[in-house]
């Protein structure tokens, strides 16, 4: 089985994902970069743990955590404790590409803007994958979430390698056994309170870049 080649550190577990997302609003709402990057970290695991062919949707995802992690870490990280700081923070010090891309290439909210689109395509699939009967196939599951979200953003050639790698996803039951929660029953009922979450740290953030017109950052 594709999972079973992962070390234990780097062991997926749906729960510990679920657990980061737990943590990632604040009394207030605000969405702590920290957890939400850590959330990444941990579908990051998962993915590895699938094969090589996902190698480079990896890598892009990997980079762009790491981006966030550096301004986390940086001079200005308390700047970055939360997105809406971040936003606040990068837009009062026109730090952001607004149009086009310039001298601000890899600004945090571009970068987050990315993951954020990730994230409406994870929603999308884990309803999917929540829904779906034993027969179901997850490429087909994966592939209908991707066009209704992430697709929308990429070039042809971004979206024929996706498609491609959606192909060699493994059926429901191994993929249920590499999320490592249980048995099937107890997968769905995870799922259905992990979707909660993740719909509404994306909800908060949507409405965030909306009312700031940042939806479309080059
Ligand atoms: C709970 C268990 C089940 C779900 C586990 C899912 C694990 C998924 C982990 C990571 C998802 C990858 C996130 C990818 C972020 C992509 C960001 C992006 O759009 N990048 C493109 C644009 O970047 P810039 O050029 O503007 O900097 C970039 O061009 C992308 C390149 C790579 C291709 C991205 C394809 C994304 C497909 C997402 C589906 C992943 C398939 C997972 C299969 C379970």
């Amino acid at each position: 089985m594709a999972g079973s080649v992962a070390s234990d550190d780097q062991k997926f577990c749906l729960t510990e994902v679920l657990d980061t997302f737990k943590l990632c609003l604040s009394e207030n709402k605000e969405v702590y970069l920290e957890h939400y990057v850590a959330g990444w970290r941990g579908l990051v695991k998962f993915l590895n743990s699938l094969g090589s062919v996902f190698g480079f949707i990896s890598k892009d995802a990997v980079n762009k955590i790491q981006v966030l992690v550096n301004y986390l870490n940086g001079e200005n990280g308390s700047q970055y404790v939360t997105v809406q700081s971040m936003v606040k923070y990068e837009l009062d010090n026109e730090l952001v590409d607004l149009t086009k891309r310039g001298s601000h290439p890899e600004s945090g909210c571009r970068t987050l803007l990315r993951l954020h689109r990730a994230l409406r395509w994870l929603e999308l699939f884990l309803e999917r994958l929540r829904t779906s009967t034993e027969d179901s196939k997850t490429s087909v599951m994966c592939a209908e979430s991707y066009n209704e979200s992430l697709a929308l953003y990429h070039p042809w050639v971004v979206r024929k390698a996706a498609g491609m790698a959606f192909c060699v996803l493994p059926g429901r039951p191994a993929f249920f056994e590499v999320m490592n929660v249980g048995p099937p029953e107890q997968v769905v009922a995870m799922l259905g309170e992990a979707l909660p979450l993740i719909s509404e740290v994306y909800q908060i953030t949507e409405e965030l870049y909306a009312q700031h017109l940042l939806l479309d950052l080059p």
